[in-house]
């Protein structure tokens, strides 16, 4: 088999992989193996030509960038954090579909503390908040987690955080409030951009089949 016809789908374990396969199956690709039960990672597929790699959600960005996965599926607020250098991202998946939040104690005060200069925020997603707060003109401390943000506003380590937010089930179980949107979240499909243009035709074929599974997907209410 010729290096051109081989595929390296890049996923990650979890809500990415569960919601990811029945798209993948729509295309008529299935996975030899639950990721969930099986130690390995590098999983074939009923098609000899592509294997899944089963990495972390954040490593995503960096296999396909590197072509160490020629696709991948990785959330947006992942790729927000990477930049995108060496990726094509064509295609909105609509899965893991969530949105990136400011949350805190509900009396919490926009304004740092008499105390301190800036408001400390607590996240994993600095690129974002950092991001949002300088298009408000506001000068913030941010201090890096890498996660249960939650915790940081009930102990003192932070004023507020930037987290995800879908059900807000979360943010309540800890007495927490969301304060402001900065983006919806939603899984997309990425490819690097040398084997976008070496394996044209395959990946084309493939892109194509999971826009439609999508579309079908959509349509049925799903
Ligand atoms: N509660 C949620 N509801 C829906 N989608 C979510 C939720 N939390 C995260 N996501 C989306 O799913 C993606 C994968 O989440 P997952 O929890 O599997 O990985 P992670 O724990 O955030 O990443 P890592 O393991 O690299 O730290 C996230 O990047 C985000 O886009
Ligand atoms: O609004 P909710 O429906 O409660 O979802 C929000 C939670 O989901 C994510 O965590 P996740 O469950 O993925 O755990 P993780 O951060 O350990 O990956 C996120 O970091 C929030 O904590």
């Amino acid at each position: 088999m010729s290096d051109d016809q081989r595929l390296t789908i890049a996923l990650s374990k979890g809500r990415i992989f569960e919601q990811t396969l029945p798209l993948l199956e729509a295309a008529g690709l299935q996975a030899a193996e639950d990721p969930e039960t099986s130690r390995k990672l590098i999983l074939d597929t009923n098609d000899p030509r592509v294997k899944l790699v089963i990495i972390r959600a954040s490593d995503v960005p960096t296999y396909v960038q590197y072509g160490a996965a020629d696709l991948g599926v990785a959330g947006k607020d992942v790729l927000l954090e990477h930049g995108g250098e060496g990726l094509y991202e064509p295609l909105d998946l609509r899965i893991a579909c969530c949105r990136l939040m400011v949350a805190g104690r509900p009396d919490t005060a926009l304004v740092p503390p008499p105390a301190r200069g800036r408001l400390r925020i607590a996240t994993k997603y600095v690129r974002g908040a950092e991001r949002h707060f300088a298009a408000k003109g506001q000068q913030v401390e941010i201090i890096k987690l890498y996660g249960s943000m939650e915790l940081a506003p009930l102990v003192g380590l932070a004023d507020l955080i930037v987290d995800l937010v879908e059900s807000g089930n979360t943010l309540k179980a800890n007495g927490l409030v969301p304060i402001e949107h900065i983006s919806d979240i939603s899984s997309r499909l990425i490819v690097n951009k040398a084997s976008w243009k070496m394996k044209h035709a395959r990946v084309r074929a493939l892109v194509e089949s999971l826009q439609e599974a999508v579309e079908a997907q959509a349509a049925a209410g799903r």
